[in-house]
């Protein structure tokens, strides 16, 4: 019998700058680029991975975060599993716009029933210094807005990427209202990108 992958949708949301692109990258290529690439619209890479014994192929959307380019990204919006919003600790703005991210996400992914809906938060650039966010400041946050789970991350030195990500694919796991979208892992689908692109528009 075919052995058969989910395809989740998982999308990245926060600030121009916060580390979305590079949260992305370091998962999927395990690389981290120094330089600052504003994304224009949208980029998505695929990841095949195994979470407690269910293999899911998972579809990684990075938006621009920077307004001007909020209509090229909202569109992306809808089918999308679980939410990753996205803040740097050391830009206290950054973290300030989560609650209009969550909003703008909602409203543009038309979801239904918003309470349940699986949000992941990230403090992305642990690795630095000078921080404006605590870890308390943000874990209160996170159980003000719906009781999310919290990770501290950073792309740059690769710290707890991996468990952010495999636990936004847990929290659609275990969601019940979430729509299968099953991949025959040894069928040929000729409507699907290769493993590892990226699009943008
Ligand atoms: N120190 C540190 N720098 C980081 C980290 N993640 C990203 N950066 C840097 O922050 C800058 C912005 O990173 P991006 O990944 O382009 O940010 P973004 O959120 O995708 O930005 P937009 O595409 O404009 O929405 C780049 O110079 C990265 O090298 C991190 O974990 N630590």
């Amino acid at each position: 019998m075919a052995s058969r992958s989910s395809l989740l949708k998982v999308i990245l949301l926060g600030d121009g700058g916060v580390g979305k692109s590079s949260l992305m990258n370091r998962y999927v290529t395990n690389k981290f680029d120094t330089q600052l690439f504003h994304t224009i619209g949208v980029e998505f890479l695929n990841k095949d991975l195994e979470v407690d014994g269910q293999l899911v192929t998972l579809q990684i959307w990075d938006t621009a975060g920077q307004e001007r380019f909020r209509s090229l990204r909202t569109p992306f919006y809808r089918g999308s599993d679980c939410c990753l919003l996205t803040f740097s600790v050391d830009d206290n703005q950054s973290f300030l716009n989560l609650g209009n991210w969550k909003k703008e996400f909602i409203y543009y992914a038309d979801v239904k029933q918003p309470d349940s809906f699986p949000f992941v938060v990230l403090g992305n650039k642990v690795d630095v210094t000078e921080r404006q966010v605590s870890a308390e400041e943000a874990q209160q946050w996170c159980r003000e807005n719906g009781n999310f789970p919290y990770f501290e991350t950073s792309a740059k030195d690769a710290t707890n990427v991996s468990n952010a990500f495999e636990e936004a694919v847990r929290r659609v796991l275990a969601s019940e209202d979430r729509v299968e979208h099953l991949v025959p892992t040894d069928a040929v689908n000729l409507h699907r990108k290769p493993r590892n692109t990226s699009t943008c528009c």
